[in-house]
């Protein structure tokens, strides 16, 4: 897949081309799902499959107090665009700059002048040009002057996840049920339930990000957790769940390499919080790998940059009257933890 940061890398002549616009954050299955139709469509026709996209999400630059939390880093969301089956995908920088184009100068210099499209796919809910001014109906009306199709993007939503949902959020789809949706995802994780969240991601969330130190505490208590620095996504909801620990840093290793290291990998037991049994104050997300103490001995994990997946919500965080409570909890925890991931074997 070829990966564009922005109009110039484009190259010249580029297309023809069926064209998804969106943000795509998080990648969930409803995004798939379109943008495997845009894969199909553009093969059927002898076209390049193209999305477009914004970075940083518009939310941020035009209204930051408005802005979500993202589901996924840039890095990751192309990953996971690639899976799709997409040739190509332009990340447009977005900056006030580019706010202030009109639907039509975006429509002319982005969609036809440089991908060369045949067809535009979008969202009922897209929208782009200066004040948001474009949307569905602009793109149909420009797309008929160019000579290009517009195609609407349906909502997706999947079988059984519409009932009793949505109450309110006017995400309705028209049978009734709740659209598979990013700010669905948000919500979810937020109020913990990383396993609702996985089931629309079509995996579990991920938050990536580099490990730091913490109170160097873990270790005495015989559970060392990988404590992650500032991250750029969603954090969930407060509570210890069960999921898994990527080292991203061995992606490129040989599967020697990273069994000499310690794995790749790592069956976790995550806790979300800020510690309230030691009366601590930060919020921090630390994972503690099931490795055992022999090769916990010897993993250093202090500097690497790597993916916490959040499977499934054990229990809430709690403030316990003694480290031993405390520390008889975790290896609970760890037990209830190893049955939940064999049901969930990892996912990359
Ligand atoms: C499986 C697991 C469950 C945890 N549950 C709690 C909890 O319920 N309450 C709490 O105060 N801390 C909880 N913690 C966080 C520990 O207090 C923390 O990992 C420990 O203080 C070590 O911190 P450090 O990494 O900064 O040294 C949990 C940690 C793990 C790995
Ligand atoms: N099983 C393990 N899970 C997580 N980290 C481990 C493990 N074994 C060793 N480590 C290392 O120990 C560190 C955590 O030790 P800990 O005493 O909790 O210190 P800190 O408070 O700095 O996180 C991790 O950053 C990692 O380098």
């Amino acid at each position: 897949m070829q990966r564009w940061s922005g109009l110039e890398e484009v190259p010249a002549g580029f297309g023809p081309s069926v064209v998804a616009l969106g943000n795509f954050d998080g990648v969930h299955r409803g995004h798939a799902s379109v943008l495997r139709a845009v894969v199909a469509r553009a093969r059927a026709r002898g076209a390049q499959a193209v999305a477009v996209t914004f970075e940083p999400h518009p939310l941020a630059v035009l209204r930051p107090q408005a802005a979500p939390p993202l589901l996924t880093t840039l890095r990751r969301k192309l990953e996971l665009l690639e899976r799709t089956g997409l040739d190509a995908v332009l990340v447009l920088p977005f900056t006030p700059e580019l706010a202030s184009w009109s639907p039509e100068r975006f429509v002319a210099d982005v969609m036809v002048g440089a991908l060369g499209a045949d067809v535009v796919c979008a969202g009922r809910d897209a929208r782009f040009g200066k004040n948001g001014a474009g949307s569905l109906d602009v793109l149909r009306q420009l797309g008929a002057e160019h000579g290009f199709e517009t195609v609407a993007l349906e909502d997706v939503h999947g079988e059984g996840h519409g009932e009793g949902h949505g109450e309110g959020h006017g995400e309705q789809d028209d049978d009734g049920g709740r659209r598979w949706s990013s700010s669905w995802v948000r919500e979810l994780l937020e109020a913990g339930d990383a396993a609702g969240a996985a089931e629309q991601l079509g995996r579990p969330h991920r938050v990536e990000g580099v490990v730091v130190h913490g109170d160097h505490r873990g270790r005495e208590l015989g559970y060392p957790t990988a404590n992650l620095g500032q991250v750029g996504v969603l954090i969930p909801g407060d509570g210890v769940y069960a999921g898994w620990l990527v080292r991203l840093d061995l992606a490129g290793a040989t599967d020697a390499e990273a069994a000499t290291r310690g794995g790749r990998v790592l069956p976790a037991a995550i806790s979300i919080g800020t510690n309230p049994t030691f009366d601590g104050l930060e919020r921090r997300l630390e994972a503690h790998a099931l490795v055992g103490s022999e090769a916990s001995a010897k993993l250093d994990l202090y500097g690497e940059r790597v993916g916490v997946d959040v499977v499934e919500l054990l229990r809430p965080t709690l403030r316990f009257d003694s480290v031993d409570a405390l520390v008889e909890q975790m290896d609970a925890d760890v037990v209830r933890c190893r049955q939940v991931l064999a049901a969930h074997p990892a996912q990359d």
